[in-house]
């Protein structure tokens, strides 16, 4: 008797997700696929940390699967519990928690860990490498409240950290063993030439310096060095390199050198266990980025698909530095050795260095600083081999004869079809301009169709440079982007077209203006809810499949499974009967953590989704929308109620805010906040919406946020009584709630449209009252969602299965 193999990996990062992503494609249905990670998100992109930490680009938008394409997949997740130990007889795996898996087939693709200097002092707080989000995280918190930065290392991770703290206002001293930046990617002329443009964006060095130890009490103060000298630090950021992840593999009994030793099939010493990325280690080697790991995974998955494939044959890596205001480029060698030749081109001018190294005839290496459009052509003929006679200095001086002012455009149509643009994904021109020839007509669209400027995004210029060229109108206008990949219409388009062809559910709408996917995807389907939504308050019916599950289940999905309750508490303030109510639902439903939050709310978390709607009823609360995009919470201070200092009523002023504003939907999450003097303790400055008491009135402030980028709020205006404050603050979310994009906050929002057009959009009061008037009638529809469900028989039977696209939602 057959039966669907199952398939367990180990290993929730890039490679191992890739190739399972590729065995999807190839042989739908033949595996039974578990997967478990140590972290606890779903698969994200690692490599664009180092764009997280220097800004402008959120964790949400790194994740590559979320968590609702394992079940669309079929594919059991288990997340926050790594695999402990493998039975590879009885072949099982069994997890931290004790979870025990049987496979047929085991995939390891544990990656690797920072390689931690054993110093003295390398254990204390603030002693960190750079390789996950919560890494990434731990350096975006202490630079709110620490100043001075260390990186012990120059290599690619370490000046990519570097640059991310410099932008989030630390001072950094970068120190380096060696004598040049970037020695294990670099020749000297281009590290001086890098080393002089980092200095100038403010990153500090010190070369040839031996840390000797770490000081501190608890947490980290400084560094000491070999030559006797010091420097204060109170964050560390160990790049030094990275080491196989293979303890697990060795105790398994697997055969390991540096990584898990693997065949040209990605086969470990012991039958039905492969490894692949950077824990595995191919020919002696163990690579380190991502487009030799791709290219293991489909290898690998062309091997459990049973499809024919010649092998993994080893890989020649090219790497690009992620700094922005700096291009540099290297691939393979970039040092004369014996029985090579160098060709060189500096101009010191336009700060531009070329290298191109050769051995028999043949393209072995190249190093490009300044100018890196050569990059991708170099390396495809390093990759191929073929031989160069006679065109070395060609090649040295420009790929494509390169006249000067030649577009990108220009040059890559003179590139061959075959030459990769994607170095990540190994994805050629020639596939490329295939697929904006079958109608991608965005950047989105093209990593959709064919990966290409997903993981580093470094081939961005040259795949929009190729939308010039034969999607453009002839070599004109870039192509512009869509709200997503599914389409190329930004919001505006969409929202008025929305309105002048009343089109009136989502699936119209993406019918109409011909969406690319039909079914939409996870960023377009929740926006267009939203906006038909704001269009058309009366008419629109929510589409609960168009919501993340937060918003299905109205609680806050948590990484184990179970789910955060909050109720509303007006203005954060309760009742001895409020409370003995709370206290009675959370006894009776083993609720294990009952906690306030930031809002000055109590959040019952760990409750399993099942309890859900009894909950609710028990709790006879409104919902607090604390995992909604909507008001969350009006915090407030004391105010003159009791305080000495009040000069008006914040806790009043709160509660009558958010009674009039809960259950309003908003394109991201608001949250507001009232002090009753310009002491400021309710935080009003860092919130969305801001009021502060003065000496006969309240002024208001917008535009706040205290998350990973702090902003100040800015003035808005001053009134005289509650009833302005309220006019004002429905004018003003109305006006955002008309006008931002959906996922948009009310910071980035004003950044992007400048507080002037709000100020005049407002000022006027008919405008204020024609806002008031709008966001009335929609709050006059909108009603409480946890009663919506205890109230309807049928949501509550079906509560379970309701399904919709997925959370990466805060
Ligand atoms: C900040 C940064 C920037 C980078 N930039 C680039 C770049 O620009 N270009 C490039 O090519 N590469 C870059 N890299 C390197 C690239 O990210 C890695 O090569 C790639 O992520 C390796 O993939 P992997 O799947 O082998 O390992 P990982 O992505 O690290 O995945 C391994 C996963 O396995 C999990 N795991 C380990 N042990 C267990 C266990 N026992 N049970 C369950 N789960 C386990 C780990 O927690 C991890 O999530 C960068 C790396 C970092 C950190
Ligand atoms: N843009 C990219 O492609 C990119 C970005 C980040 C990370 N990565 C990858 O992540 C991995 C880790 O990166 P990395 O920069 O840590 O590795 P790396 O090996 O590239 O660089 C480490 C650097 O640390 C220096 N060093 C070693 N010991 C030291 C010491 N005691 N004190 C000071 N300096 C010391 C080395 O001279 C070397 O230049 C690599 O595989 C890298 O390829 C790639
Ligand atoms: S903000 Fe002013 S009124 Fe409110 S608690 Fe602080 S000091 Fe008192
Ligand atoms: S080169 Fe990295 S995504 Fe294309």
């Amino acid at each position: 008797m057959s039966h669907v193999k199952r398939l367990v990996l180990i290993g929730n990062g890039m490679a191992g997700m890739r190739t399972i992503e590729h065995i999807l494609k190839l042989s739908t249905e033949a595996y039974e696929i578990t997967v478990f990670g140590e972290e606890p998100h779903p698969n994200y992109n690692r490599i664009m940390l180092s764009s997280v930490l220097a800004g402008g680009v959120e964790l949400s938008d790194i994740v590559i699967n979320d968590w609702d394409w394992y079940t669309e997949n079929n594919i059991k997740l288990y997340t926050g519990d790594p695999v402990t130990s493998i039975d590879s007889v009885g072949k099982k795996v069994i997890s931290a928690s004790g979870i025990e898996v049987a496979y047929d087939i085991l995939i390891m693709a544990t990656g690797s860990n920072p390689f931690m200097l054993p110093l003295p002092g390398a254990n204390k707080e603030g002693v960190i490498g750079f390789r996950n989000i919560k890494d990434c995280q731990i350096m975006m918190d202490t630079s709110k409240t620490y100043k001075k930065a260390a990186v012990i290392g120059g290599g690619l991770l370490g000046l990519e950290a570097a640059r991310g703290l410099l932008n989030l206002g630390m001072d950094v001293n970068v120190i380096h063993i060696h004598k040049y930046l970037m020695d294990r990617q670099l020749d000297q002329s281009a590290s001086l030439m890098l080393q002089h443009d980092l200095e100038q964006q403010g990153m500090k060095f010190l070369l040839e310096k031996h840390t000797a130890s770490i000081v501190g009490r608890r947490r980290v103060q400084g560094l000491t060095f070999a030559d006797g000298g010091e420097i204060e630090a109170d964050l560390v950021i160990m790049a030094v390199g990275i080491t196989p992840n293979v303890e697990l593999a060795k105790r398994t009994g697997l055969k390991v050198n540096r990584g898990i030793v693997v065949n040209d099939y990605m086969e470990t010493s012991i039958p039905g266990i492969y490894a692949v990325g950077e824990c595995a280690e191919h020919r002696g080697i163990a690579y380190g980025l991502v487009a030799p790991l791709y290219e293991q995974g489909a290898v690998l998955a062309k091997r459990l698909a049973g499809t024919v494939t010649a092998g993994y044959a080893g890989s020649v890596t090219s790497t690009k530095l992620k700094v922005s205001g700096v291009d540099v480029f290297s691939a393979g060698y970039f040092n004369d050795k014996p029985g090579m030749r160098s060709l060189r081109f500096q101009d010191e001018i336009d700060g531009i260095y070329k290298k191109i190294v050769i051995q028999d005839n043949r393209l072995v290496g190249a190093v490009l600083f300044g100018d890196i459009t050569d990059g991708a052509p170099l390396f495809s003929l390093i990759k191929s081999g073929e031989s160069i006679e006679g065109r070395e200095k060609e090649l040295l001086l420009g790929f494509s004869t390169g006249k000067a002012g030649e577009s990108l455009a220009s040059k890559l149509g003179k590139m061959a079809d075959d030459e990769i643009i994607c170095g990540c994904n190994g994805v050629t021109k020639g596939t490329i301009a295939e697929a904006i020839g079958n109608g991608c007509s965005s950047v989105a669209e093209i990593k959709m169709c064919t990966k290409a400027t997903g993981s580093c995004g470094g081939c961005k210029p040259q795949v929009e440079a190729l939308l010039q060229l034969y999607a453009g109108d002839t070599i004109g206008e870039p192509v512009k982007e869509g709200i997503c990949g599914c389409t190329s219409l930004g919001r505006d388009e969409i929202v008025e077209s929305m309105k002048a062809m009343h089109l009136m559910s989502v699936k119209e709408v993406m019918n109409v203006l011909e969406w690319r996917e039909p079914e939409g995807c996870s960023k377009c389907r929740p926006a267009l809810n939203y906006y038909l939504g704001m269009l058309y308050p009366a008419e629109y019916k929510d589409e609960k499949e168009s919501r993340f599950a937060n918003e299905r289940y109205h609680a806050n999905i948590q990484k184990d499974g179970t789910y955060s309750v909050i109720p509303r508490i007006y203005g954060g303030v309760t009742s001895p009967a409020e409370l003995k109510k709370i206290a009675t639902v959370a006894e009776k439903y083993d609720v294990p953590l009952v906690k306030f939050t930031g809002g000055q709310r109590l959040d019952l978390f760990g409750v399993k989704k099942e309890d859900l709607p009894g909950i609710w009823e028990e709790l006879d609360m409104p919902s607090g929308h604390g995992y909604g995009k909507a008001l969350r919470t009006v915090k407030t201070c004391v105010g003159n109620t009791f305080c000495r200092f009040g000069t008006q009523d914040a806790i009043g002023m709160g509660i009558r805010l958010e009674k009039a504003f809960e259950r309003i939907n908003t394109p991201a999450k608001v949250k507001l906040a009232v002090s009753g003097c310009p002491r400021n303790c309710a935080e009003a400055t860092v919130k969305d919406l801001g009021v502060v008491a003065i000496d006969g009135g309240w002024e208001l402030y917008v535009g706040g946020n205290a998350g990973v980028k702090v902003r100040a709020s800015e003035f808005l205006c001053v009134v005289k009584t509650e009833d302005e404050v309220v006019e004002w603050t429905s004018a003003y979310l109305q006006y955002y709630r008309e006008n931002a994009n959906w996922n948009e906050r009310t910071a980035n929002w004003i950044e992007r449209v400048g507080l002037e057009s709000i100020i005049k959009a407002l000022e006027n009061a008919e405008d204020r009252q024609a806002l008031m008037g709008r966001i009335e009638e929609t709050l006059s529809y909108s009603k409480d969602p946890w009663k919506d469900i205890i109230n309807n028989d049928d949501l509550r039977k079906n509560f379970h299965t309701l399904s919709g696209v997925e959370t990466v939602n805060s």
